[in-house]
């Protein structure tokens, strides 16, 4: 079984990759770093420590590598593949989209055998935005031919995997817990399961607890946390004011997820103190600046902080710390983030109501839009 997968990073050495592995996959990676793609060609595998006590490894072999701008040959590995993964960045998708289409278009030439395509990003639909990008590479007649033998089944992914900073580029650190649950309902036939991989008729719960609740509660940690001066979440999550405010937070988005999807009020308690002990997980060092990374994409409508509270206050709930956590990310004044340095140049250029507007598509004159600029104002202003 041959699986590529986009995106040899934290997550796709860490996660995607080790997982496929251990399913008896045959894993190729794709990237554009040339230093890591070399590597793993050389090396054919790399090892994964996990963050806990007693630091336990596990080496992943026979694995190896071609570069992403080799456009014939990521689409010759696709055409060949039984499975494509992705851990790339949702805003990176369009990118990868053209490889993918020529490898489609490649094999539905000669076979019909079932090709699955899953992106594991941050985001609600991912595989579905992926494909929306590959067919816009495709004709009406391979697109056709694709839709019985091609399938883009959601999913959502969790296991925190910091920046890393061992002096093998290979070898990552990632924390011991996981969690990959993937939309059956959009599978075909004859899938060779992923091993602990959990399998769902109804994904969107799923993405929506995960976002709404591991990312929510991280960024809100990483952004007050960057406004206090902390370099790390663990140090964040150790400012009893900050950690309260997190758990505030996590209250309000868990309080709309119980009101939408009927979850059982005890069983999502115990879901968030799990997340918030992840959090603090001393055998991590997970940088501020990496969890706040692209504010943009955090404040966008579908995401983890804008997404909660409009629901939340469509079922009439007050949402006074997700607006401060917004007011925080508008806050988030990191020069090496570039939309950190987009988002602090439109708040000086048009004022913080309109980026409020732009950004997170929440008209100025929504309660929830009020909210957030008396929160920024007053997070801006603080002693
Ligand atoms: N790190 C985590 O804790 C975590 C957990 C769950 C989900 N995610 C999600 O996984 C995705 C990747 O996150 P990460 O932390 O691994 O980031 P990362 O930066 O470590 O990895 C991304 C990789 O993609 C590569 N890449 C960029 N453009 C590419 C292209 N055009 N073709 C092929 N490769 C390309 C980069 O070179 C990099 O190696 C994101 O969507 C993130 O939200 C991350
Ligand atoms: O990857 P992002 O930028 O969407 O979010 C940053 C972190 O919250 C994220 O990577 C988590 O570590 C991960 O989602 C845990 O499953």
């Amino acid at each position: 079984m041959k699986a590529v997968h986009f995106g040899a990073g934290n997550i796709g050495r860490g996660f995607i990759g080790l997982l496929l592995s251990k399913s008896g996959y045959q894993v190729q990676f794709v990237d554009v770093n040339d230093q890591l793609v070399d590597l793993l060609k050389q090396r054919g595998e790399y090892t994964v420590t996990l963050a806990n006590e007693q630091g336990d490894t596990i080496v992943v072999e026979n694995i190896t590598a071609i570069n992403g701008k080799d456009l014939d040959a990521v689409a010759k590995a696709v055409a060949e593949a039984d499975l494509v993964t992705t851990a790339v960045g949702v805003n990176i998708l369009k990118f990868i989209a053209e490889g993918i289409a020529r490898g489609i278009k490649l094999r539905v030439a000669d076979s019909a055998y079932p090709l699955h395509i899953i992106a594991c990003e941050n985001a609600i639909g991912g595989s579905s935005q992926l494909k929306e990008h590959v067919y816009s590479h495709l004709s009406e007649e391979i697109r056709q031919r694709a839709s019985s033998s091609v399938a883009f089944p959601n999913a959502a992914v969790d296991r925190i995997v910091p920046l890393q900073q061992h002096e093998d580029k290979l070898h990552v650190t990632v924390e011991p817990f996981f969690e990959w649950v993937v939309d059956r309902s959009a599978m075909l036939p004859g899938f060779h399961e992923i091993e602990e991989v959990d399998y769902v008729d109804n994904l969107q719960p799923y993405i929506e607890r995960k976002l709404f609740t591991v990312n929510t509660g991280h960024c809100t940690a990483a952004y007050h946390g960057f406004l206090k001066g902390y370099g790390t979440i663990q140090d964040a999550m150790k400012d009893k004011a900050l950690a309260a405010e997190v758990r505030e937070t996590l209250g309000e988005t868990g309080a709309a997820l119980v009101r939408e999807y009927d979850f059982n009020q005890a069983d999502h308690n115990q879901y968030i103190d799990t997340i918030i002990e992840r959090f603090r997980n001393p055998h991590l060092t997970d940088e501020v600046v990496r969890v706040g990374r692209s504010p943009i994409r955090k404040l966008s409508p579908n995401d983890r902080l804008v997404r909660p509270a409009l629901m939340a206050h469509a079922h009439g709930m007050q949402v006074p710390h997700l607006a401060r956590a917004m007011a925080a990310a508008l806050l988030f004044d990191y020069p090496e983030d570039p939309e950190s340095v987009e988002l602090q140049s439109t708040i000086k250029e048009h004022g913080v109501q309109a980026a409020i507007t732009k950004y997170t598509e929440i008209p100025e004159t929504h309660p929830v839009h009020e909210l957030v600029v008396a929160a920024y104002e007053s997070l801006k202003h603080r002693d």
